[in-house]
């Protein structure tokens, strides 16, 4: 009862405030921080309170409550309905996690010459070369591309170039999102009605299985021959999911649902931010010779390496302001309470709540960046070019990756292939956007953020200076 409430609180009015929490995040989570500063607020949704947390001491302690306490598992399935969208060892046995977080991160300096060049086969398809100025629908294009990178990683070649695969990685997040978000609305009783009629989950995990199913197989049948010692041994995340599964998540089935699901984590976040990046860059074309001369610089030392991308700081920097200004949600750690909760400075969360910060109160705040809602590039370049921090550095004013306990497992992955991307549109094309008028509008969906889907980018052969 000490907690503030930010907008209406009576039974009937409270469904009012929680329309425009969904339709006015920004300005509501800006009304609560402003009319209460540094202290934590609530705010009605449908079926529960939703606390915003605001200090440092706050998001240290969130981002390590332990999951039956403050879950983050809980939180999205509620949110996507993941728990009846998905068979349930894909929600309860989380064996991919370390597959991703620790053998793919060993694994990039070298999957980096793979990936290298997957990302120019990808453009070479989807943003030909050209010396016209070519208007391309950009959201489109980079999940396009980000899809064919992510499924190299995952598949390997030439299995990642099959279009129904690609169709099946990047349609399966939009229709879980999207069908996840009908049934979250829906009574219980319903809800396995409504699942068969606005979902095709089913049927994605299906088709996956089948167009995977053969190089399963050939892959069983070369590991049973020769074990570890397989000469030609794939270098992918199926190979190793498929060496780590145990019991019934070693079927074709299990193993197609588990890849869907790394995509779901890996392919429109990645596209998104990439998104706004190319946003960005277009709409300021000033920015593109700083990162040209520094990918120029850095491939002739190192070519196309790991070692070359880590000395990319300008890239780097560009990349890690995107993700701090550009955010997919406005709220950061967002939890459910499974038990009473009660802070260190006696905040106490109710059971069955939802908890989170804002990116209002950490990303947007002068308290922790100059000028905190200024776009600055070079922000994170430091005295003499070294990086003060990196894209993949998470800390309590900086959230797009999570903290803590559920930080992003493949934050190691996606910068590595944002930054290689970057660094090759930067050395190929000269970019703009279609219509003038600066960055488009995003799209809000719930309390996510989405960059345009119609906005277009012109594309064109770069233009090499005298
Ligand atoms: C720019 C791209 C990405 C962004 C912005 C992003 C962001 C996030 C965020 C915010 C979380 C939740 C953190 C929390 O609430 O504490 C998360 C979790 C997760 N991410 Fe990412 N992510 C990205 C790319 C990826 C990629 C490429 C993969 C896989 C290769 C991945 C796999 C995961 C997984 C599996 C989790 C759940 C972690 C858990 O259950 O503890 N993400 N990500």
């Amino acid at each position: 009862a000490s907690v503030p409430t930010v907008g209406p609180s009576a039974p009937i009015l409270s469904y009012w405030g929680a329309l425009k929490f969904i339709t006015h995040t920004r300005d509501v989570l800006e009304a609560g921080h402003a009319k209460y500063p540094g202290r934590t607020f609530r705010i009605a949704t449908w079926r529960r309170w939703h606390y915003v947390l605001p200090t440092p001491a706050h998001i240290d302690e969130l981002s390590r409550a332990p999951e039956d306490q403050l879950s983050f598992m809980a939180a999205a399935n509620d949110a996507f309905e993941l728990e009846r969208m998905l068979p349930t060892a894909a929600t309860e046995n989380l064996y991919h996690l370390p597959i991703i977080r620790t053998t793919l991160t060993r694994n990039l300096a070298r999957l980096q010459g793979a990936m290298h060049e997957e990302i120019c086969e990808a453009f070479a398809r989807c943003v030909p070369v050209s010396d016209e100025w070519r208007a391309v629908p950009a959201l489109d294009a980079m999940t396009r591309i980000v899809a064919q990178v992510s499924a190299r990683i995952m598949v390997g070649a030439p299995l990642c170039h099959d279009p129904e695969l690609l169709d099946m990685l990047t349609n399966f997040t939009t229709d879980v999102a999207t069908s996840g978000l009908i049934l979250s609305m829906v009574p219980g009783p319903l809800k396995p009605i409504v699942k068969r009629a606005v979902s095709n989950v089913d049927a994605n995990i299906y088709r996956t299985a089948r167009v995977v199913g053969p190089a399963i197989e050939q892959r069983r049948t070369m590991m049973e021959k020769y074990g570890q010692a397989w000469p030609e041994r794939p270098n992918d995340v199926l190979q190793w999911l498929m060496e780590a599964a145990e019991g019934e998540e070693r079927e074709t089935r299990a193993l197609a649902t588990r890849l869907l699901l790394v995509g779901f984590a890996a392919i429109h976040t990645t596209s998104m931010k990439l998104t706004y990046a190319l946003y960005r860059l277009a709409a300021n074309p000033q920015y593109v010779a700083p990162l040209r001369e520094e990918v120029e610089a850095c491939i002739a030392r190192d070519g196309w390496s790991k070692a070359a991308l880590q000395k990319m700081v300008k890239v780097d920097s560009f990349l890690r302001e995107v993700q701090r200004v550009d955010g997919l949600s406005y709220l950061l750690l967002v939890r459910k309470a499974m038990t009473d909760y009660t802070f260190a400075d006696g905040t106490f969360i109710p059971q069955g709540s939802y908890v989170s910060t804002s990116s209002v109160a950490t990303h947007y705040d002068d308290a922790y960046y100059t000028d905190a809602t200024t776009f600055a590039p070079w922000r994170f370049v430091g005295t003499g070019g070294a990086a003060r921090s990196q894209m993949i550095d998470t800390g309590l004013d900086y959230l797009p990756f999570g903290h803590g306990r559920h930080v992003c497992p493949g934050r190691f992955f996606a910068a590595s292939e944002l930054k290689t991307i970057l660094a090759h549109l930067v050395v190929t094309y000269d970019v703009r956007m279609e219509s003038a008028g600066g960055i488009p509008p995003s799209i809000s969906i719930f309390h996510a953020t989405v960059p345009s889907r119609i906005a277009k980018v012109v594309f064109r052969k770069r233009e090499v200076e005298e």
